[in-house]
């Protein structure tokens, strides 16, 4: 099983270096339009390898695509401290037309999987352009959101972030939606654990974890320049679930037909991932306050993707 990673920087190298860890794939080829970085990335992670896998990783162009199973995209720039991932649109949409068309000629069958940002637009703008049907153009959405609010829950309530099943949902990005009312701990509604642990969920504590999540990473690139172990993993975990076909629920972005009344715009929800990519859409029940603050996510979403040409 072959994967391709477009943008050799540090979240195309960081998931690289995931997935040869993981050793789940045969071979890696990262491409970018710095070749010395991706041969340095690609030499540097392939020294990882003896230790944990048996994954050919290499540097390629991208004739070396075709046949790749899932191809990830994270070519482009990344936010300066203080920048939104919205203030990246155009730059990074011209970047993925120029990426596009080197890609679909060699690998039109391969499930693309996009990280570059603003994530929910680019993955809008990818299945426009690609023409592919929607489910097989996957973003990585809010996979590392929901990560860092199961990360905050489970601290909190002192058990492990794998037995935190709770949401975030909406953009990957300012307008982000906490799934509080939906969220369990193992079975048990998280109210309820969180008092049966002593631990209980006030409104000061919600208030504060939901601005650690929202808030991660402009803390983390004010920090050092910007964010990449998390999404490594979590694009990582997203190729198992296709590779493996493993039919996991994760929060993923996709064109959708309809999130609470916007129509046609990329957004996070739980989906059902396997080797076809998105296999089935999961729409959380939720409170008013939720479903109000998913609706304004979606119109943001929604008119800024609309308001991009792409000629
Ligand atoms: N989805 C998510 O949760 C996250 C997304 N990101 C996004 O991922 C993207 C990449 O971030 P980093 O890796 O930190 O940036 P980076 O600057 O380290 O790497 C980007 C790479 O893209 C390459 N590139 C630019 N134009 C290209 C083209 N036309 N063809 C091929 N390669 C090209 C550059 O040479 C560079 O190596 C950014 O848009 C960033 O905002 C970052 C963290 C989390
Ligand atoms: C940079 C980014 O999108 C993140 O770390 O969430």
């Amino acid at each position: 099983m072959k994967v391709g990673i477009v943008g050799a920087g540090m979240v195309g190298s960081s998931a690289g270096y995931a997935l040869a860890l993981m050793g789940i794939v045969s071979e890696i080829i990262l491409i970018d339009q710095n070749e010395a970085l991706a041969v340095a990335q690609a030499e540097d992670i392939a020294h990882a390898v003896p230790f944990m896998s048996s994954t050919l990783v290499n540097a390629g162009d991208y004739t070396d695509l075709a046949g790749a199973s899932v191809i990830i995209l994270a070519a482009g720039v990344s936010q300066k401290p203080g920048e939104s991932r919205l203030a990246l649109l155009e730059r990074n949409a011209a970047v993925f037309k120029v990426v596009l068309d080197r890609v679909l000629p060699v690998a039109p069958d391969a499930i693309l999987l996009i990280a570059s940002n603003p994530v929910d637009i680019m993955t809008q703008i990818t299945t426009r352009l690609s023409g592919l049907p929607a489910h097989r153009v996957i973003g990585s959405g809010t996979i590392l959101d929901t990560a860092r609010f199961r990360s905050l829950v489970g601290r909190h309530l002192g058990i492990s972030p794998q037995s935190v099943h709770a949401y975030v949902l909406g953009e990957h990005g300012d307008s982000e939606v906490l799934a509080w009312s939906s969220a369990c701990a193992g079975s048990v509604p998280l109210t309820s654990f969180a008092a049966q642990v002593g631990s209980p969920l006030t409104q000061d504590v919600r208030a504060t974890i939901d601005h650690a999540v929202r808030n991660a990473a402009y803390k983390i690139i004010a920090g050092k320049g910007s964010t990449y172990y998390g999404i490594g993993a979590g694009l990582a975990r997203i190729v198992k679930a296709i590779v493996h076909d493993q039919r996991d629920v994760l929060s993923v972005s996709m064109v959708t037909a309809d999130a609470t009344g916007v129509q046609d715009v990329a957004l996070s929800i739980p989906r059902v991932i396997g080797a076809e990519g998105v296999v089935a859409d999961l729409f959380p029940v939720l409170d008013d306050e939720e479903t109000r603050a998913l609706h304004r996510s979606a119109s943001i979403l929604k008119e800024r993707a609309d308001a991009i040409a792409l000629a």
